[in-house]
């Protein structure tokens, strides 16, 4: 397959997606019968044409996807629509903008690009009228809206057809009350706990993912040169990724940092039937590879750099709100690596005070290990000047990136809502993690991360203890497991573990038993 796709091998000017282009890529660009045949759509997937949809309308309604397009409005019976445009949007680029059919991850100087939304057709709706609306959709099945992502259909890509779209249900995940971790650890009574990772395949990812390949899916019907999508992963991507890729039966390939990520996220993509690359460099060098192939090839760009990923993922900031019967939130704690995310909940809390539905927007922190802490560095020196850094190995390891794409998406971010960015060493989120374990959860350590950081903020006065604050769990805790049993075996080198909590070795003999059993009960005996 690689031998197939060498560059000279292809017209690459149609490829070449670091040099955005105000002119549409044409429809069928390349000359190669094969490629573009493997770029169009696969009739044996659940693509249907018109006719077909039309047909189906009068059969008798067979599954959800059907009864969606029978009852969808005709696409022109609303006027919500998006663009690409350069981030952040200044006078002096006011005038460029890019339809989200095209392939185009940078601004004509560059620069990151944004997924701007026609605001004044959404603000014809009052905020009253967006929040019913979304709350009628939570807990249905109704093709698309019962995901949480597409329950906002009209914020995130107003103009895709239910039909195209590749969900797996993702969102609507736990907004957990951490009762007795606030009480126990914090003094805190209004402490909550955002369980992305309770999601499809095990993280917050799989918000952006369902939209990127949606709009994909979307692509390759209209037959744009799209014959895979890749992308460079710590994990999680790679495993939001496959599967998506898997379920609409689009080729996926993945970059991953050899040895530097969980067994469990390894064998996501793999059991997934993605192309999997393990290469001898760490994300950040991955990173820089994907971009110099999806330049080249007709292979589209899945990670956070494509904004198209940040509209997905905004919709946690929305259901957050939904959940607390839109009430705003004092605090909400994000772990950031390659720094999309963070921006992300900005734009979702932005967007829902913009439209009316509520009148302000949390203070957001952002929260790094400190071996992979660029953001914390340039925040510390007063934001005078980014300097990447070589990220070092960190439990955290989803968020081992030094060299971070959106690092200008998350300073906006911060410096518009009064944001603060903290770090966590390798032994403070790791006994945040266990302590946040042993009342219940069974976090990630990038939430260990993020809890260490709510930790410090409590102990310096900064989060109160009556303030409603909301940390983002961001991974299932399941993916982690080597990390917890290292820690519970007491096994990690320099590390006190003062929370392991390892198993007691006993004779199969019911002395033995009774006797550890017995020392135990003492030791947890109410004292009265
Ligand atoms: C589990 C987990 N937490 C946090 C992050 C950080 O998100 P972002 O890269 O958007 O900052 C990532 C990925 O980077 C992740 O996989
Ligand atoms: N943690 C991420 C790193 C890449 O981030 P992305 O949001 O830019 O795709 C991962 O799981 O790969």
């Amino acid at each position: 397959m690689a031998a197939a796709f060498t560059s000279s091998f292809l017209p690459s000017p149609h490829f070449a997606t670091s040099k955005p282009t105000f002119k549409p890529i044409p429809r069928t660009p390349l000359s190669l019968p094969s490629i573009r045949a493997a770029a169009s759509s696969d009739p044996s997937s659940t693509t249907t044409t018109a006719a077909a949809a039309a047909a189906s309308s009068v059969n008798k309604v067979s599954n959800i996807r059907d009864e969606a397009r029978r009852l969808s409005p005709h696409p022109d019976a609303h006027n919500f629509s998006a663009k690409y445009v350069p981030f952040p949007s200044t006078s002096s680029n006011a005038d460029e903008s890019y339809s989200l059919d095209e392939i185009v991850y940078r601004s004509n100087s560059g620069g990151l690009l944004d997924v701007q939304h026609d605001l004044d057709a959404l603000k014809a709706f009052p905020g009253s009228y967006w929040r019913n609306l979304f709350d009628s959709r939570v807990g249905k099945t109704t093709w698309p809206y019962g995901s949480g992502v597409w329950s906002k259909k009209e914020w995130v890509l107003p103009e895709i057809s239910s039909d195209d779209i590749v969900s797996a249900f993702e969102g609507n995940s736990n907004l957990f009350w951490a009762e007795r971790f606030g009480k126990q650890f914090l003094e805190m009574t209004d402490l909550w706990v955002k369980h992305c990772g309770i999601s499809h395949t095990g993280s917050f990812k799989d918000l952006g993912m369902t939209v990127l390949v949606s709009q994909v899916n979307r692509l390759r019907k209209m037959n744009k040169p799209v014959v895979g999508v890749g992308c460079a992963s710590t994990g999680d991507t790679s495993a939001a990724l496959s599967a998506y890729c898997a379920s609409a039966n689009i080729p996926s390939i993945v970059f991953l940092p050899a040895n530097k990520i969980s067994m469990a996220q390894l064998v996501q993509p793999i059991a997934n039937g993605a192309f999997v690359l393990s290469i001898d460099t760490d994300f950040d060098g991955c990173m820089q590879l994907i971009r110099e192939v999806t330049a080249e090839l007709p292979i589209y760009l899945a990670n956070s750099l494509n904004s198209l990923r940040l509209e997905g993922q905004k919709t946690a900031a929305i259901e957050i709100l939904q959940q607390f019967d839109w009430e705003v939130p004092d605090w909400v704690i994000v772990p950031g690596g390659n720094l999309g995310n963070i921006y992300a909940f900005y734009k979702g809390f932005h967007m829902c005070k913009e439209l009316g539905l509520v009148d302000r927007i949390p203070r957001l922190v952002c929260a790094q290990a400190a071996n992979a802490n660029p953001l914390y560095l340039y925040y510390k020196a007063g934001w005078k000047e980014f300097k990447p850094v070589k990220a070092n190995t960190t439990f955290a390891s989803a968020i081992q990136i030094g060299d971070p794409v959106s690092i200008d998406r998350a300073v906006y971010a911060l410096k518009n809502c009064d944001g603060i960015v903290e770090e966590a060493t390798e032994e403070e989120l790791m006994d945040a993690m266990a302590q946040a374990d042993s009342t219940g959860m069974f976090i990630c350590p990038h939430t260990g991360v993020a809890l260490t950081a709510l930790m410090k903020l409590r102990k310096s006065g900064v989060i109160g203890a009556n303030d409603r604050t909301v940390v983002v769990s961001t991974a299932h805790g399941l993916k982690f497991t080597q990390s917890k049993i290292d820690y519970h075996s007491n096994d990690i080198k320099d590390m006190a573990c003062r929370f392991a909590n390892p198993p007691v070795s006993v004779s199969a003999d019911f002395g033995s038993v009774m006797d550890v059993l017995k020392k135990y009960l003492l030791s947890k005996a109410p004292k009265y």
